[in-house]
């Protein structure tokens, strides 16, 4: 295996970098943080900066990239800017900002420029391949506009449970199927009412089911998305350690735009971007399975993926049974398991693993 650098190389080649704002060596301002070598390469850290929203900020990540990149050996760098407000520094995690779930392995948060393009199908579909695959599986829903994962996992009648826990503290306990433990902002919203959500609330809501759920021992805990980039996205990125996010798209030109904000966000916070999923590619009409209309055009995934330098992570055609098994609560992969997008998304939940797993 190639030689890969250690923590002083990084840090010397990163002492150089002065942080506008402060006039000063960012290593000797103890802005970075946090720093990972993986064995494919990637090198990763946190940047701690007094002002996240800062003008000089995204030169500021550009110069830590190439100056890293530079090293012999490294594949890539991600650089996750947090804020250093007095919660950052927390006496109780002196070298962190991000607070980890105890028991939960990694983290994954899968998201999208708009709504209706299919994250829930692929989110609640790779919990339950992975689940099916025997890992031990979570889901947390915090798509607040439209909190579909208990349907999907017929899971519909499922509501907040609160026990103690043995240390005698409050805490939320999942509902279970299919081997995937779910909480949903569904348990708080009234069906009949709409729910305005304000940032502080929804905070407090999101880290709770985050931290003060029985999750217990967990491989992946996957967090579905309110669409676009909003609160919601940034409690989850600054609240907890993710080992990536995974961005669903339809092929329209207008949808793949609107991926882009959401993936430069998570970029911008140093959180590595899986890879996208093409959701609706083509139709398979039911009478003839054997057919593929390109309705929106063909490989439309591969040069979005391209252009926007991530990885295709798989792509999932629109399918009539997808869906009637999302309103009956049996997820595809388990209802059709021959059918192709149950194949895609089984695919796309192997893929999934491998990634994190590097
Ligand atoms: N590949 C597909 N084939 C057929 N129907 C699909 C497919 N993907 C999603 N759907 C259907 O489209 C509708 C919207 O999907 P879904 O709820 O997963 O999208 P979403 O992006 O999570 O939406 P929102 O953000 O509004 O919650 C659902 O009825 C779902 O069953």
């Amino acid at each position: 295996m190639a030689d890969l650098p250690n923590i002083q190389t990084i840090q010397d080649v990163l002492r150089p970098i002065v942080d506008r704002d402060r006039q000063k060596s960012i290593i000797e301002a103890e802005m970075v943080r946090d720093i990972a070598v993986k064995a494919n390469g990637v090198v990763s850290f946190t940047l701690l900066m007094d002002n996240p929203n800062s003008p000089h900020r995204d030169a500021l990540i550009q110069e830590c990239k190439t100056a890293i990149k530079a090293i012999a050996n490294v594949t890539d760098a991600w650089v996750k800017v947090i804020a250093n407000s007095p919660v950052v520094n927390n006496p109780e995690s002196p070298t962190s900002p991000l607070k980890g779930i105890a028991g939960v392995k990694y983290v994954l948060a899968v998201s999208s420029g708009k709504g209706g393009v299919g994250k829930t199908s692929v989110a609640v579909n790779v919990a339950v391949a992975l689940a099916d695959m025997g890992a031990k599986v979570g889901i947390l829903d915090a798509d607040i506009y439209g909190p579909n994962v208990p349907v999907m996992l017929g899971m519909e009648a499922a509501q907040i449970k609160v026990v103690k826990a043995e240390n005698g503290a409050d805490v939320v306990e999942p509902a279970f199927n299919y081997g995937v433990k779910m909480i949903s902002m569904a348990f708080l919203i009234a069906k009949d009412q709409p729910v305005v959500w304000r940032g502080p609330m929804l905070n407090g809501v999101i880290r709770q089911f985050l931290y003060q759920a029985n999750w217990g021992e967990l491989d992946y805990l996957i967090v579905d998305m309110p669409p676009g980039t909003g609160d919601a996205q940034l409690t989850l990125t600054q609240s907890v350690p993710l080992a990536g996010a995974v961005i669903v798209t339809t092929p329209q030109t207008v949808s793949l735009l609107d991926s882009l904000k959401g993936l430069k966000m998570f970029q911008n916070m140093g959180i590595p971007v899986l890879g996208i999923v093409e959701n609706m590619s083509y139709f398979i009409p039911p009478d003839l399975p054997e057919k593929q209309y390109d309705i929106f055009g063909s490989g439309g995934g591969k040069k979005a993926a391209a252009e926007l330098g991530v990885d295709l992570l798989g792509c999932v055609p629109l399918e009539i049974s997808l869906r009637e098994g999302g309103d009956r609560g049996v997820p595809i992969v388990l209802g059709h398991p021959d059918s192709a997008s149950a194949k895609a998304l089984r695919e796309i939940a192997k893929a999934i693993a491998v990634k994190v797993a590097v």
